[in-house]
């Protein structure tokens, strides 16, 4: 049996990652990551120019069903994160994750990528929910448009976008739209589901700090919303466009229905933070284990097959 995935010429051999923001602030969580039995590849904490503290504690948190966080992009700063993968880029494919709070800062970066030998896959993350009055790129589509023209003006190699979910069919038709005129080598769905507002049942109180306790919740609550976020996409994107599945792992079955609905790569956030690099080896066992059930020997046997009524 073989868990295998191609994303722009890059061969993976396990079809598991960490999802951006989870074990991947510093070398030794990626490197755990990168060591880890099950995984096929890792990204980085979404990289800013430089340094940044990111909002007060506490600003990650469990809750029933999920986690939420309003972490606000704290990250060591590009080139320790560009060090890093292109240090470690002959083990495997390594994916990079950017945001930049401005579009200015995102060119620079990408500029910077674009000279350097990274020879691996940039994910512009265009949904971060949690920065005090910067809204999440990829709900303004003419903003969408805008930057992935300018990007490709000059950057060449390998990237994708991290998109926050959609909730309106209309609006999976303008993103793929706009998604659609762009090269791109993938799209990373979901991102958290910003915004969103957690209670302690002891105290009354919000569960963490920043934004008056709001923040972006993932985890088992919010899989339905990232299934229908990977089927909707990979029934409008030009297939050319592989799709990582992100949102509610924690079990190889939702591995699985990430797949059914056509996931090249999936990728795990909560459900990690909370059982560790461990997960991946014990997600692979469940994920062969659901397809010797139904008697698949690929990933290409059961691909985007999700049956309708
Ligand atoms: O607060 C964060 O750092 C954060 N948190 C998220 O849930 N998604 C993101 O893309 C980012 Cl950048």
């Amino acid at each position: 049996t073989t868990l295998t995935a191609n994303i722009a010429g890059f061969e993976f051999d396990d079809i598991l990652l960490n999802a951006a923001g989870v074990y991947c602030m510093t070398t030794e969580e990626l490197d755990q990551v990168l060591t880890a039995p099950g995984a096929g590849s890792l990204v980085t904490k979404s990289a800013t120019p430089s340094f940044r503290a990111g909002n007060p504690a506490p600003r990650f948190t469990k809750m029933p069903l999920g986690s939420i966080n309003s972490m606000g992009l704290p990250n060591n700063g590009l080139d320790y994160y560009l060090d890093y993968v292109i240090t470690k880029q002959a083990v495997k494919p390594l994916f990079l994750s950017i945001a930049g709070l401005t579009k200015t800062d995102n060119l620079a970066m990408l500029h910077q990528i674009q000279a350097s030998n990274f020879n691996g896959l940039v994910e512009l993350n265009l949904s971060c929910p949690n920065v005090p009055g910067k809204p999440q790129t990829a709900y303004d589509f003419d903003a969408t448009r805008a930057i992935l023209t300018e990007v490709f003006q000059f950057y060449t190699k390998p990237l994708g976008v991290k998109l926050p979910p959609y909730f309106d069919i209309v609006h999976f038709d303008m993103v793929a739209a706009v998604l659609n005129d762009f090269p791109l080598a993938f799209v990373n769905t979901i991102n958290s589901i910003g915004n969103a507002l957690a209670i302690d049942p002891e105290t009354d109180s919000v569960m963490i700090a920043p934004k008056g306790g709001f923040g972006g919740i993932g985890g088992e609550i919010v899989k339905p919303t990232a299934l229908a976020n990977v089927r909707a996409l990979r029934l409008r994107l030009n297939p050319a466009i592989k799709i990582i599945g992100t949102g509610g792992v924690q079990t190889g079955r939702d591995v699985y229905e990430h797949i059914l609905c056509g996931a090249d790569l999936v990728s795990v956030g909560t459900n990690l933070a909370f059982e560790g690099p461990a997960i991946f080896d014990r997600l692979k066992t469940e994920l062969l284990a659901e397809m010797a059930k139904k008697g698949y020997r690929s990933l290409a046997d059961f691909r985007g097959n999700l049956q309708t009524l």
